[in-house]
């Protein structure tokens, strides 16, 4: 099971969250209670071991704006939400940088198509809320063989039900592993990615 976990701002997080066996990690680069500074995510990476990828998290920015905050940042990888086209895969992929696509289940059918995103990301409506959804949905969608990541109010407890209703290949947190907004819990980013990782 691949485990991103995002919404990381300090060192310790980004440490206990690398150590913890995560495969990404995520720093919110657009309006949020966890965003971050693209000089914050730079000192930030200093502390994600070579080779274990770090995500830029955007919403309603415009794909080239993404590609350019990423790039300040110091980061290969962008998510981005919001209403999206293929010319924005085009967009990161002409950068050079690799995509997570995120999409919701409210989203027109062919958004679920493969636009040639390296992970397709189901999401809550309003990401980043720890609002959770009706997981088991997501087995209406022809998500076979694909490479994608489910997220929205996933915690240590439900992640691994969670995960099997929805056939996931991997999942998303943030909200999940804080004890207050924004402020992330070392505990329960290790309590979820063992969980996560058992649930394979
Ligand atoms: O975290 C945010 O506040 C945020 C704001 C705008 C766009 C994306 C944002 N976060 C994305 C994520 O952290 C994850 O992809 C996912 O939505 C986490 O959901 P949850 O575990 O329910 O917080």
């Amino acid at each position: 099971m691949f485990v991103k976990v995002c919404g990381l701002s300090t060192p310790e997080s980004v440490r206990t969250a690398a150590e913890a066996g995560a495969d990404a990690v995520g720093f919110v680069l657009t309006r949020s209670p966890r965003e971050v500074t693209p000089d914050q995510v730079r000192g930030l990476l200093t502390h994600v071991p070579p080779g274990l990828p770090a995500v830029g998290v955007f919403r309603h920015e415009p794909a080239a704006d993404a590609v350019a905050a990423a790039r300040e940042a110091g980061l290969a990888w962008v998510q981005l939400h919001g209403d999206r086209s293929p010319a924005d895969v085009r967009t990161v992929h002409d950068a050079g940088m690799k995509l997570i696509r995120a999409v919701t289940m409210g989203a027109a059918p062919e958004a679920f198509d493969n636009w040639g995103e390296e992970l397709l990301l189901i999401d809550a409506t309003v990401p980043g809320s720890g609002e959770a959804w009706d997981y088991g949905s997501v087995r209406a969608k022809a998500l076979g063989g694909r490479t994608w990541l489910l997220a929205g109010g996933l915690d240590p407890a439900n992640v691994a039900r969670a995960a099997a209703e929805a056939g996931a290949w991997g999942v998303d947190v943030s909200s999940g592993v804080e004890s207050a907004r924004g402020v992330k819990d070392l505990a329960k980013i290790k309590d979820f990615v063992r969980a996560a990782k058992s649930a394979e």
